[in-house]
């Protein structure tokens, strides 16, 4: 222990110990007064610049934490609002090189939705022809059963029997790619109460019910199910292989077990040019299959309208149906692939995004919890495991409402515009949530503005809308109303409220910014200043 006996400011000697350091630094004992004014000076100057360099190290560590905050949005919506669609656009937008290494791994996808829409013309054919009507699984579409037997039996020729014979080998080609893609590529067909209101039993306010142990399986996380393991399969060896993380990059959210490192692809490419060739061989049938006015009529006495569907790939099925197709940017916005389990994107920028990441940018995690499982039940147990977010966008798939409330008063199934109520109040009353801003998408609006023109009535199908203007600009300032309305009766605690009119698969024609969506016009809306209250900014959609 040093123990100094004698004042080290005098210019006495300095006695020590035994503190070795501290006898080197000591002043000569022989010091004179002006001896020890430069040498007092000089310590001066050493301190100054010594805390110099302490400010500038507590500065870059301020803003080292300032980059590194991360803000995180987390997506939510029913099954087919658009949710990856949303997300993909942050990736093409974002994250390039990524995108670009992802973009052939959809190519099977595009395959399995194109051979799909064609499986689904046959299928109508062959009931049309066999005369019995078909049950349409997908709550989006109109009134699907509907008996085409009220009108004259339509006429078919040899040359449909033939196209349904020539394409028959397409349903084993679907098969073959639903079991490589797995469980993703199923989709859901129902919605039921329990998923409009999906966030009571996760926040453990319902009994310990065997009902609520069921749901609360049913909630399990599988990271390594979804739509990123099913493109992992078909993932290149090398952009499996390359580190994520730099600037504009994409990263898995929970690395351990993150499917595209660990899924094997070996024989898969050659598989993907078979299929294609497979096509490639049908491709006139095809075509002829899908112009054929027989075929329309049917299909329109059907009340069948492919090109609302999700994945809707038949107007370009010349160009896909072949061996060397890859597949474009717009393909693969458009593809569709059920998310399952929880998907996490981690976008690094090095400057904000105009004002949403700060001048100093930062990361942005995106998180979509798959929003099905059994009954279209979110898996919101996530919010175990992930800190809640600071926003959450939830997007409601405007062009689906219309038809869905006669096929409730068919069916007796909770769907479209109900269910939207219902998840949305749910939504605003997850205590989980409470602190996150909202921000709505009202999405799919490009497929609302089609409804209205083919003159589809919203009051059908929404009774409150009642002899309001059948038209776009009504029909959306209703539903944004409706939706603000909901928030501020539901939520806990007001907070502001954004809303959008979005159509996050559409091009922005007349951007400034060749390839870009009309989405990235909207991060516009996200750099607002948390806790300003803008209700219903004006919207930069254009359809
Ligand atoms: N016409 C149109 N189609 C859209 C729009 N947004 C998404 N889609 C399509 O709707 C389908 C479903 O979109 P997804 O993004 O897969 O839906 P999701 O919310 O992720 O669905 P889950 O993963 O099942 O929860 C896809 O085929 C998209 O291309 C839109 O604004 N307009
Ligand atoms: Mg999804």
């Amino acid at each position: 222990m040093a123990c100094c006996v004698s004042d080290p400011s005098s210019s006495g000697a300095l006695v020590l110990d035994d503190d070795p350091l501290a006898a080197i630094t000591a002043p000569p004992h022989d010091e004179t007064p002006e001896q020890r004014q430069i040498r007092e000076a000089a310590e001066a100057e050493a301190k100054r610049i010594s805390d110099e360099i302490d400010e500038r190290l507590r500065r870059e560590r301020e803003n080292d934490k300032k980059k590194k905050r991360p803000v995180k949005l987390l997506l939510l919506g029913q099954s087919e609002s658009g949710k990856t669609a949303t997300l993909k656009n942050f990736q093409l937008t974002y994250a390039r090189r990524e995108w670009a290494e992802e973009r052939a791994a959809w190519r099977p996808v595009i395959f399995l939705n194109l051979v799909r829409n064609v499986n689904l013309v046959v299928e109508h054919l062959t009931a049309e022809m066999s005369d019995y009507p078909v049950v349409n699984h997908d709550d989006s579409q109109e009134d699907l059963s509907r008996a085409a037997r009220t009108l004259p039996r339509l006429k078919f020729r040899d040359e449909h029997r033939q196209l349904r014979t020539n394409l028959v080998k397409l349903n084993e080609l679907q098969l073959d790619l639903e079991r490589r893609l797995g469980s993703a590529s199923l989709e859901m067909w129902s919605t039921t109460e329990t998923s409009a209101a999906p966030f009571q039993d996760v926040e453990g306010t319902h009994s310990s019910s065997s009902r609520s142990k069921n749901r609360i399986n049913e909630f399990s996380i599988n990271s390594s199910n979804g739509w990123k393991t099913a493109l992992g399969k078909f993932k290149s060896s090398k952009s499996r292989g390359q580190a994520s993380g730099s600037k504009g990059d994409v990263t898995e959210g929970d690395g351990g077990d993150s499917p595209v490192a660990t899924s094997p692809t070996s024989g898969s490419r050659e598989w993907e040019d078979d299929i294609g060739e497979t096509l490639g061989s049908l491709k006139e049938d095809i075509k002829t299959l899908w112009e054929d006015s027989t075929v329309q009529e049917v299909l329109a006495r059907r009340k069948i309208r492919l090109e609302d569907m999700p994945g809707f790939f038949l107007n370009d099925s010349e160009r896909i149906a072949s061996r060397t197709y890859q597949p474009t940017d717009e393909d693969v916005v458009k593809a569709r692939l059920r998310t399952l389990g929880v998907q996490e994107y981690k976008f690094i920028f090095d400057h904000g995004i105009d004002g949403l990441l700060g001048k100093n940018g930062g990361y942005m995690t995106l998180v979509e919890p798959g929003a099905v499982e059994r009954h279209g039940i979110l898996t919101l147990t996530m919010s175990r495991i992930y800190a809640p977010p600071d926003r959450y966008v939830v997007l409601g798939p405007l062009g689906q409402y219309l038809p869905s409330m006669r096929s409730l008063q068919k069916t007796g199934k909770l769907t479209g515009w109900k269910t939207v109520i219902c998840y949305g109040a749910s939504v605003c009353q997850c205590k989980l949530l409470v602190k996150a801003q909202l921000i709505l998408f009202l999405n799919k609006c490009d497929l609302l503005r089609a409804k209205l023109q083919r003159g589809n009535r919203i009051r059908d199908s929404i009774p409150s809308y009642s002899d309001r203007r059948n038209d776009f600009d009504n029909a959306t300032s209703y539903f944004k109303q409706h939706f603000k309305e909901i928030a501020r009766r539901n939520s806990p605690m007001q907070r502001p409220f954004y809303v959008h009119l979005t159509a996050v698969i559409v091009r922005v024609s007349s951007s400034s910014r060749p390839g870009s969506y009309n989405l990235e016009d909207l991060l516009f809306y996200f750099s607002v200043v948390p806790g300003t209250r803008h209700t219903f900014l004006p919207t930069t959609l254009s359809l």
